[in-house]
């Protein structure tokens, strides 16, 4: 059987609630968004095989819930992500201003790869 891909990327959305990741992650994998907004529980993974320059990465997007109440569930899977999307609705200076916030989550030594 061929192999389904070659690289595989574990990205994480992050950001307040209600600012668009999941839309964002249903745009980019099925090419969908819905108008209405519930609430992500926890985390949910959606993936995508992109070609780029000849090589089949499998990019895997956790898309984890902006409420607060979650953070405890959310932040474990910050250790297992290569890299961070961090979203923002730009009608909203307030969930712009909290990205500094979900960048130093990112940032704190209990959820960071060890060095
Ligand atoms: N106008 C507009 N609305 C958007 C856009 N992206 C998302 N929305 C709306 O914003 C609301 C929230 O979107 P979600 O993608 O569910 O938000 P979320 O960040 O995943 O929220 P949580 O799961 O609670 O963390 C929904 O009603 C979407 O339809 C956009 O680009 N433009």
């Amino acid at each position: 059987m061929a192999k389904q891909y070659d690289v595989l990327l574990r990205l994480l959305l992050l950001g307040d609630s209600g600012v668009g990741k999941t839309c964002l992650l249903c745009r980019f994998t099925d090419n969908e968004c819905h108008s209405s907004h519930i609430s992500t529980i926890g985390v949910d993974f959606k993936m995508k095989t992109l070609k780029i320059d000849g090589i089949k990465v499998r990019v895997q997007i956790w898309d984890t819930a902006g409420q607060e109440r979650y953070q405890t569930i959310t932040k474990q899977y910050y250790r297992r992500a290569q890299g961070f999307i961090l979203v923002y609705d730009i009608t909203s200076s307030r969930s712009f201003q909290h990205i500094v916030k979900w960048a130093s989550d990112v940032d704190e030594p209990s959820t960071s790869f060890p060095q």
